[in-house]
């Protein structure tokens, strides 16, 4: 068997749920071993158990991105087994942060959001770095609303479009460690956590793609693989977005 990933291990944040757990279980699947990390600790080891179930390498470890000795007590864990090859930044406070316009909006909840969108994916990119080989490839989660600016969601596309313009500057440092870092901008995918999300407002992006329709997770999968991958060796520094088409304006 030989799949994109062999041999390379792979930690991915959010992994409990929705996304992330579709990232992890396509690595495993493409032949790497999966350290799984969440802030849900009962889901996390459901999943994790899960995914072993299905004969897969896969470690979990309960994380919280809003507390940064939580990150390096991880990280420092994660290193007793050795190195790791590659680091998906999907963990994020996507759930429960819009409907709000601006002028409503909860001061409290824009600093949570940021404080784990941003300054968290900082946090544990840095923790991160010390065990990533060379050649190794980081994935930071954006979202396309970051793009188009989806309106009753400000804090979120502010932490996401934070998130672009850190894995720019990130990827000219981390260039000279051999270490890549892109980010994929995905639109509004079926989870658990878009279930909320108004039938009309599905509708406005299924009707806009170019590829028309709902957006699956398994519609994410292969970009995070290909970014994580050799086979995007001299790619760093770039957002791609996955969103099949979705015609901003
Ligand atoms: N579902 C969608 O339509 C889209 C999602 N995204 C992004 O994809 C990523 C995954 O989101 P979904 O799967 O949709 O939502 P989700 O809410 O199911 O997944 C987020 C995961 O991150 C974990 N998490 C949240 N706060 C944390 C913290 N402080 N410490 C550790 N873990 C924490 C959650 O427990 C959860 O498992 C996020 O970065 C989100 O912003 C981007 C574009 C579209
Ligand atoms: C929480 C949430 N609500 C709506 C949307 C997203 C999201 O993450 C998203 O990325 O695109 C639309």
């Amino acid at each position: 068997m030989h799949g994109l990933l062999d041999g390379k291990r792979i930690v991915v944040t959010g992994a409990a749920r929705g996304l992330g757990f579709h990232f992890a279980k396509s690595c495993a699947e493409q032949g790497a071993m999966v350290v799984m990390c969440d802030i849900l600790a009962g889901e996390l080891a459901e999943s994790a158990h899960s995914l072993r179930e299905q004969g897969y390498r896969i470690e979990d470890y309960v994380i919280d991105l809003a507390d940064s000795a939580s990150i390096d007590a991880t990280f420092a864990a994660i290193a007793e087994s050795g190195a790791i090859d590659g680091l998906v930044n999907n963990a994020a406070m996507a759930t429960g942060v819009g409907g709000k316009n601006m002028i409503d909006y909860d001061p409290d909840l824009w600093d949570r959001v940021m404080n784990v969108n941003v300054k968290g994916t900082w946090l544990v990119t840095r923790a991160a770095v010390p065990l990533l080989r060379e050649g190794s490839g980081i994935v930071n989660v954006a979202s396309d609303t970051a793009l188009w600016g989806a309106p009753r969601l400000m804090a979120y596309v502010a932490s996401k479009g934070a998130v672009i313009a850190m894995t720019r500057s990130m990827a000219r440092e981390l260039g000279e460690k051999r270490i890549r870092i892109n980010a994929i901008a995905p639109g509004l995918t079926r989870v658990e956590a878009t279930e909320y999300v108004p039938a009309e407002r599905h509708q406005l992006y299924e009707n806009g793609r170019a590829l028309a329709g709902a957006q699956q997770p398994e519609d994410v999968t292969g970009s995070v693989l290909w970014l994580l991958s050799d086979l995007s060796g001299f790619v760093t520094g770039q957002l791609i977005p996955v969103n099949g088409g979705f015609i901003f304006n």
